[in-house]
C-alpha cells in the first residue's frame, strides 16, 4: 500500500549557485539533503557567475556591497531558470528585493573568523608591523582595536585566491570565516579560531539561506524541513541589529546571537574602521521576537553614539 503525499513535490528541482568551490560545496549540500527527503525529485545545480566574483581588485565596500553576489541568482529565480538560490548569509543583502522570499536558513556551521598563517600560531604572536590580509572592515577595526601595531591590506579573491596570496608571502596571516575552510575540507589551515568575544563574526556568518520567488509559494512546504529555527531566529535578530543601524559591508560593523531556551542572547558591536572607536552592546530577550531583539541592540548602541559614527563614515565615504 502506498500513501499519499500530503504535498506536491516538483518533479525537478533547480538550484542557483555562485560557481566558486564554497558556494558550489554549500549548493551540493542543499542538493544532496533535498535529494534525500525527496527521492523521485530529480535536484539539479544551475552554476553562474556573479558580479561580485568578477570584479576582483576592489574592496567589497567600494564596489557596492552585498547585493553583487546575489542579483544573478535572483535573476535566474525571477525568470523560471531555477527554483531556489543557496546563499551565505552573511552575503544576503539586509533587504530583499521585492518578489523574493527566505523559505529556509540552515544550522549553523562555526560561526567564527580563523587566524591562518604559515608561521605564526596566533594573533598575539605577530611581531609589530606585520601585515595582516583581509577586506572586511569588520575585521579589520577589531583587529585594529586589540592589536594597533598590525598594518591591515586589502584581501580579495575566493577561498582558494585568498589562501594562494598568503602561501605567496604577501601576508604574514590572513583572516577568514572558520565556516568556509571547514566546509571546503580545509580546516587544518586554522590556525586559531578567533572568540567571537574578540571577533564578533558578521551578521549570519556561517547560516546558509535558500530564497525562492515569492510567487512559488508552493515551495514553502517542501524547503521548511531545510530549516532550523534555532539558527533562523539567532540570525534574525543580528539581521534585526544590522537594519536598524542600516548596516552594510560598508559599514564596521558584526553581531553574534546564541539562543538558551526561550531566550536569544545577542552580542553587537559598531566600530570606526580604525578601531580607534569601538561600541559593544549585548540585549537578552524572547526568542520569539527576535529582529525586536536586534532592534533593541541597535538602540543601546545608537545611546551610545554607535549615530555619530555611523554618520562619520558616511561623510568619509560620501567625500572619498
Ligand atoms: N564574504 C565571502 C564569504 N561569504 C561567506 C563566507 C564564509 C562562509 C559563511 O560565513 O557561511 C565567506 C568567506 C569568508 O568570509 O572568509
Amino acid at each position: 500500500m502506498t500513501s499519499t503525499s500530503p504535498i506536491s513535490i516538483p518533479e525537478k528541482l533547480v538550484i542557483a549557485s555562485r560557481e566558486s568551490a564554497l558556494a558550489m560545496w554549500q549548493a551540493r549540500h542543499i542538493q544532496a539533503r533535498l535529494q534525500a527527503l525527496y527521492p523521485s525529485t530529480q535536484v539539479e545545480i544551475l552554476g553562474m557567475t556573479t558580479t561580485g566574483d568578477q570584479i576582483l581588485d576592489s574592496p567589497l565596500a567600494r564596489i557596492g556591497g552585498k547585493g553583487l553576489f546575489v542579483k544573478e541568482l535572483e535573476q535566474a529565480l525571477a525568470d523560471g531558470r531555477a527554483d531556489l538560490a543557496v546563499h551565505s548569509m552573511k552575503d544576503v543583502p539586509m533587504h530583499l528585493p521585492e518578489g523574493f522570499a527566505m523559505a529556509a536558513i540552515g544550522e549553523r556551521e562555526d560561526p567564527r573568523d580563523a587566524f591562518v598563517s604559515n608561521d605564526y600560531p596566533s594573533l598575539e604572536a605577530l611581531p609589530a608591523g606585520s601585515i595582516v590580509g583581509t577586506s572586511s572592515l569588520r575585521r579589520q577595526s577589531q583587529l585594529q582595536a586589540r592589536f594597533p601595531h598590525l598594518v591591515i591590506e586589502s584581501l580579495r579573491g575566493n577561498l582558494q585566491t585568498r589562501l594562494r596570496k598568503l602561501d605567496e608571502g604577501q601576508y604574514a596571516a590572513i583572516i577568514l570565516a572558520a565556516a568556509g575552510l571547514i566546509r571546503l575540507g580545509l580546516g587544518n589551515r586554522i590556525a586559531q579560531t578567533i572568540a567571537p568575544e574578540d571577533s564578533i563574526p558578521a551578521v549570519g556568518q556561517g547560516a546558509l539561506g535558500i530564497e525562492i520567488n515569492a510567487a512559488r509559494t508552493d515551495l514553502l512546504t517542501v524547503l521548511a524541513p531545510l530549516n532550523h529555527a534555532d539558527t533562523a531566529a539567532c540570525v534574525e535578530a543580528e539581521r534585526g541589529m544590522s537594519r536598524a543601524l542600516a548596516g552594510s559591508c560598508t559599514v564596521p560593523l558584526g553581531a553574534y546571537a546564541t539562543k538558551q531556551g526561550e531566550n536569544i542572547t545577542i552580542h553587537g558591536f559598531v566600530a570606526s574602521v580604525d578601531g580607534k572607536q569601538m561600541l559593544r552592546a549585548e540585549a537578552t530577550g524572547n526568542a520569539a521576537q527576535p529582529e525586536l531583539l536586534g532592534q533593541q541592540l541597535a538602540q543601546s548602541l545608537i545611546a551610545r553614539g554607535a549615530d555619530k559614527i555611523l554618520q562619520a563614515l558616511a561623510e568619509q565615504s560620501a567625500h572619498g
